[in-house]
């Protein structure tokens, strides 16, 4: 399948029914503690049966005297010109095929597979990490981070798994700043066993290799193997791991080698020089799922709760105020982390649009416990007053799975529409 490398007009996105603003929803804690954003995917999905119907009954009035009659009136006010069907009196070859009720469905239903984007080229580890947090999905392979998720956003895929740090090489930033940039809500949570090879074209020898090229963070997770194993090579940074294989194969390159997948080696034709290279065998990448909608919070198993918050005074103690009022209910922060932010622009729900705000340092923070919470729900409250600016990016089921070497267990979700696997 082919990179997704542009997503700008995603099918019916044109046609969103009234009410349906998806900027408008979402986890500001200002707004709403629980995320009420279930009633309106309901909405949505009974606007478009509607809208469907509408549709339907009008194509098939039209085949009566092959053509459509009249223009349709959407639900929201908006004018579908439907347009005359291809027949025998011909002359209407070049006009779009009229919509069908399949071009109007959101998503896949009823155990149909699950479309998910993640960042790479088959082969890539996010690739397994889609596979391993919806079982059986259909993995779309965007070319950047912001592709995937844009491509929820305009309904191209469903879901986005992408990762956010890495036991070795630390955070990945830009998803980060990412997840401020856009509105998609954290349903989920998935850490993946990363075991790297070292890849070359068949016959090719240690010895011959200059160059090694990868995704960065996966050069930075090998970087003393590779310097124990004595190469005299430059090293080089690619899109992502797999892509890299895929180069080296496209261009039979015999003077460079790649840090990707087993699997890339398989899908590109390529030999395994050096096997589980990474500089420790605990390396372990965590992802998120993002989706349009948030989940229902539970409190029947353990769930992890990211926010990210700011301030906009200086000397308030601000950050030490906010840590007290989880410290002080006994919740545990599993990751904090602060990121300058100058000039960025911060999706508000505030307005309809987005609203420019400056602060110098935004802080991400994950926390042990739901949303369903009350405890959490008052540490929020708290937190709410100590700041400027605060958001809730997704109350979720923490993954519970032992990290051993090559796990790949499944993880337990509360996400209401995964593939269908037990437990989900
Ligand atoms: O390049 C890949 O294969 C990726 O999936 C990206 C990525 C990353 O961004 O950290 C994912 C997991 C590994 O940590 C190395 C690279």
């Amino acid at each position: 399948m082919a990179a997704v490398s542009l997503v700008k007009a995603p099918i019916g996105q044109g046609l969103r029914p009234a009410g349906h603003n998806p900027r408008k929803r979402g986890a500001v804690v200002r707004s709403s503690l629980q995320g009420a954003a279930v009633g309106s995917r309901a909405e949505w999905l009974t606007n478009c049966a509607v809208l469907s119907s509408k549709v339907a009954a009008l194509v098939s009035h039209s085949t009566t005297n092959g053509h459509v009659a009249a223009a349709a009136a959407a639900p929201n006010g908006a004018t579908l010109d439907l347009v005359p069907v291809n027949g025998a009196n011909g002359g209407a070859r070049n006009l779009p095929a009229p919509l069908r009720i399949a071009d109007l469905s959101p998503a896949p239903m009823h155990g149909s597979e699950l479309r998910v984007a993640y960042q790479g080229v088959p082969g890539a580890y996010s690739e397994k990490a889609a596979g391993k947090a919806y079982q059986g999905c259909d993995a779309i392979p965007c070319d950047q981070f912001d592709v995937a998720f844009q491509a929820v956003e305009n309904w191209v895929a469903d879901r986005a798994v992408l990762p956010v740090e890495n036991s070795l090489g630390g955070s990945i930033h830009r998803n980060y700043d990412l997840l401020l940039r856009h509105r998609l809500h954290i349903v989920g949570e998935v850490q993946l066993p990363v075991h790297h090879c070292l890849l070359a074209l068949p016959g090719v020898r240690k010895e011959d290799i200059t160059r090694i090229i990868s995704h960065p963070q996966a050069l930075a997770q090998c970087e003393h193997t590779i310097t124990r194993m004595g190469l005299n090579v430059v090293r080089e940074a690619f899109d992502d791991t797999a892509r890299a294989a895929e180069y080296i194969a496209t261009n039979g390159l015999r003077d460079t080698a790649a840090v990707a997948s087993s699997r890339a080696a398989e899908l590109y034709g390529m030999e395994v020089l050096a096997d589980g290279i990474q500089d420790d065998c605990g390396n372990v990448t965590r992802f998120v799922m993002l989706a349009r909608e948030p989940i229902v919070p539970r409190m029947d198993r353990p769930f992890k709760t990211s926010i990210v918050f700011a301030h906009d005074k200086e000397g308030t103690s601000m950050l030490f105020k906010v840590l007290s009022a989880f410290a002080f209910r006994d919740i545990n922060l599993t990751k904090i982390e602060s990121r300058p932010h100058r000039h960025i622009r911060l999706a508000d729900d505030a307005s309809s649009g987005t609203a420019a705000k400056t602060f110098e340092y935004v802080f991400y923070a994950d926390f042990q416990g739901s949303l369903a919470d009350p405890r959490v729900q008052n540490a929020l409250a708290e937190v709410q007053e100590f700041t400027s600016f605060l958001r809730v990016l997704g109350s979720y089921p923490m993954d519970m799975t032992p990290m051993t070497a090559g796990s790949s267990s499944t993880i337990t979700s509360s996400d209401p529409s995964p593939a269908p696997s037990p437990g989900r």
